[in-house]
């Protein structure tokens, strides 16, 4: 049987990338998807604008829900403070396995700790499993559908505080109107949306930065 699409981007950043540099791994899988297959990565370009949000930010505890291949989770990994932590959440046991050799392969396996299964199942077992008090920053880029029973369910477990930052990838495409509805309505939270592209496209797309007012 053939390889998937995540083993294939494994093995371009197993070929093309140094074991211990996560921006060789960052940009051996930006040139693969570019140039050879699109896959839903962040991508370079909403990469950057995730960059910025981070350094602003400095996360000592941040969540991202939907791992995919760990592109997202490497960028956002290599960029948090000694001590610092990133748990990453996904449903799909194929995607969970390759993550987990790309998050390795650029060294961050130990500011990371990837759960496998439903967002709606683990969320409300974060503090006991993890010691987790609160979220300082959370990225959002599962299932679109699930961005607002999530983002209530991490208020309703009492896993956001005043301060915390929510960033949502594809708010425009694929598309996430309940949720822009949400957080743009809600005045629990003060939004900014940050106009870019999908990932290697010249389609629109942005992320949402939404700060928890508490
Ligand atoms: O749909 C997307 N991503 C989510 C996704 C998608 C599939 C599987 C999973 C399985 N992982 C999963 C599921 C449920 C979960 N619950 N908790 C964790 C968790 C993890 C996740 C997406 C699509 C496009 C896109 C596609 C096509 C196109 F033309 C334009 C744009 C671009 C993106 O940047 C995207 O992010
Ligand atoms: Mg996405």
């Amino acid at each position: 049987t053939g390889s998937t699409r995540p083993q294939r981007m494994l093995k371009a950043v197993q070929k093309n990338a140094t074991k211990g540099d996560p921006e060789s791994v960052i940009s051996a899988i930006d040139y693969y998807c570019r140039h050879k297959e699109w896959a839903m990565n962040v991508g370079d370009e909403k990469g950057l604008i995730l960059d910025s949000v981070l350094t602003e930010v400095n996360p000592s505890t941040a969540l991202e829900l939907g791992t995919y291949c760990g592109y997202s989770t490497v960028r956002i990994a290599r960029l948090l403070s000694p001590g610092s932590k990133l748990i990453t959440v996904e449903f799909n046991p194929d995607f969970a396995a390759v993550a987990r050799q790309i998050i390795a392969y650029a060294g961050l396996q130990d500011k990371v700790t990837l759960v496998e299964g439903p967002s709606g199942d683990l969320i409300p077992k974060m503090k006991e499993r993890f010691g987790i008090k609160s979220f300082d920053f959370v990225f959002l880029d599962h299932w679109k559908d699930r961005y607002v029973p999530d983002t209530k369910l991490l208020e309703d477990c009492g896993l956001l505080r005043k301060g915390t930052v929510l960033l949502a990838d594809n708010v425009i495409c694929p598309g996430a109107p309940e949720y822009l509805k949400y957080v743009k309505n809600s005045a629990h939270y003060e939004s900014q949306y940050y106009k870019s592209n999908l990932e290697y496209t010249k389609v629109e797309d942005g992320l949402e930065k939404s700060v928890f007012l508490g």
